[in-house]
């Protein structure tokens, strides 16, 4: 039997996208086809999503959602089914998704994804698709899709809550509100409790979705795990602990259409594990794109945002280091001023070996793991991560802290991985300046081992990070829950 599941979130490619949340709800459709799982998309109607909309129907229409009228839009996203909330007063400005031009949250935030999550229920209930029962199950992910929860099991529009799933991408993003908006949100008074929407005397909308989820994943299994301490579940660890196996993890995978180095379009030259020569040109082609010098030394590279949570603030302190053993980075990035202020000192202090650019650049980000020869992802929490998952597909060495989804996915080059053959890069323990140093030094030492350095770059590619097992996992997730066989 086909399970329907509508999957509620804010961002998807290649529709809207901001970070790794995007990539993975873009992803998930096709990977849970071959399962038996129907996957419709709902995403908020932002200017970019309504535009990339070919013929927009008009499915339902709310004359009055949280106060305002929207409609349902019916599309399509990589050839799977798509539902936009078209509501011009939430999504259609100017600024970013959740931040305005200046970078300051929207006030309103709690309004657009409390509509968006009342919108996501009714359909779920079956608003909009002709019929009741449309929908087996809803999978909301992060706090923009938690209300989807709350109104699914303390108000639902149709006779019962649906089961439901919900997954954390980042624990750090909670989506909390002063508790004066509780009556605004058309929620009885039963669900103004601890294990209902109330959070810290607040409202919390992933709370809410933790509190309402019938199953609880997070991206990598290592990260359901540290979500249940102090120090990673962000005041929710106490939750997370008490809903015990209802967490779990699933590894995210990779869009291995998307991210392909024999394939992709991006790149001045294809290679395979077999054809590492390739990346020769890819190299020299980042250099000049970087202005750096050239030479055979390690080129590093960084694609991330700039932030605390991925150790931005660590790495101009490792600049020095880097380029005393002859090394060069080429940084791609955007987020915290004082970041970046810091790195432009540090590309001014060495011309020629570091090369900065600030903003976002899909295409760049395929050309850097193309003919970087290590990528640093040296975050102090990271529920998956999937800058290091193209490195390894890349043969550009992923340099990890050991945390979240890094321990996950990268085998660390140790002696008895050395030994044995496997390894996939370096990890190290710790975000400082010493962990990361001596993980640099460690990296430059595999390389001088050219052979042992290509052993290293052709295991990653080897390695499996295609959809396949996680589509599986999810798919089984949802037959249990919905109690349906394949
Ligand atoms: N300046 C730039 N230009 C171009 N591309 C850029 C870029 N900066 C980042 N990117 C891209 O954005 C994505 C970032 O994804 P990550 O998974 O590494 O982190 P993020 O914290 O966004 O995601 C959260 O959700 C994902 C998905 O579950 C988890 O893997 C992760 O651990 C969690 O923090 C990658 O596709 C990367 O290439």
């Amino acid at each position: 039997m086909t399970l329907r599941v509508l999957s509620v979130a804010s961002e998807a490619v290649p529709l809207v996208k901001t970070g790794g949340l995007a990539d993975v709800v873009g992803a998930l459709p096709a990977a849970l086809a071959p399962h038996g799982a129907e996957l419709t998309t709902i995403l908020p109607g932002y200017p970019g999503v309504l535009k990339g909309l070919k013929r927009a129907r008009t499915l339902h229409h709310w004359p009055d959602l949280l106060g305002e009228e929207a409609r349902l839009v019916a599309g399509r996203i990589g050839g799977h089914a798509l539902l936009v909330l078209d509501a011009a007063h939430l999504f259609q400005r100017d600024g970013a998704l959740y931040t305005d031009a200046a970078g300051r949250d929207w006030e309103d935030n709690w309004r657009r994804f409390a509509a968006f999550g009342r919108a996501a229920a009714d359909v779920a209930a079956g608003a909009g698709q002709g019929k009741a029962g449309a929908f087996d199950l809803i999978h909301a992910h992060d706090w923009q899709g938690g209300m989807a929860l709350a109104y699914n099991r303390f108000a639902p529009a149709g006779p019962a809550p649906l089961p439901s799933v919900m997954t954390i991408h980042n624990m750090a993003f909670q989506g909390y509100f002063d508790a004066r908006i509780f009556r605004s949100l058309g929620l009885p008074k039963a669900a103004w409790a601890m294990d209902g929407v109330e959070s810290y005397g607040g409202v919390g909308f992933l709370k809410a979705g933790l509190q309402s989820a019938d199953a609880i994943t997070t991206v990598s299994p290592s990260y359901a795990a540290e979500i249940r301490l102090p120090e990673f579940g962000m005041g929710l660890e106490g939750l997370i602990a008490s809903r015990g196996s209802a967490v779990s993890g699933i590894l995210n995978g990779i869009d291995t259409a998307e991210w392909n180095p024999a394939t992709d379009p991006h790149l001045a030259s294809l290679c395979t594990a077999r054809t590492l020569s390739g990346r020769k040109a890819n190299k020299r082609a980042l250099e000049a794109e970087f202005g750096l010098s050239r030479d055979e030394g390690p080129l590093f590279v960084v694609i991330s945002r700039l932030t605390w949570q991925k150790g931005m603030d660590v790495l101009p302190e490792v600049i020095d280091h880097l380029v005393g053993l002859g090394g060069r980075l080429a940084l791609l990035g955007a987020g915290d001023a004082a970041i970046e202020h810091e790195l432009h000192s540090a590309a001014e202090r060495h011309p020629g070996r570091i090369g900065i650019r600030i903003g976002y650049d899909e295409a760049l980000a395929h050309r850097m793991q193309g003919g970087g020869d290590a990528i640093l992802v040296p975050s102090r929490f990271e529920p998956c991560g999937l800058t290091q998952l193209y490195g390894l597909a890349y043969g550009c060495v992923p340099i990890v802290a050991r945390t979240g989804g890094l321990a996950d996915t990268v085998i660390d080059a140790n002696v008895a991985a050395l030994a044995k053959g496997v390894a996939t890069g370096v990890q190290f323990v710790g975000v400082n300046y010493h962990a990361l140093a001596e993980a640099i030094s460690r990296t430059f030492a595999l390389y001088a081992d050219r052979a042992q350095w290509k052993r290293i770059q052709a295991n990653g590619m080897a390695a499996d990070f295609s959809w396949t097992a996680s589509g599986k996992a999810y798919a089984a997730l949802y037959r249990r829950l919905t109690g349906t066989k394949a």
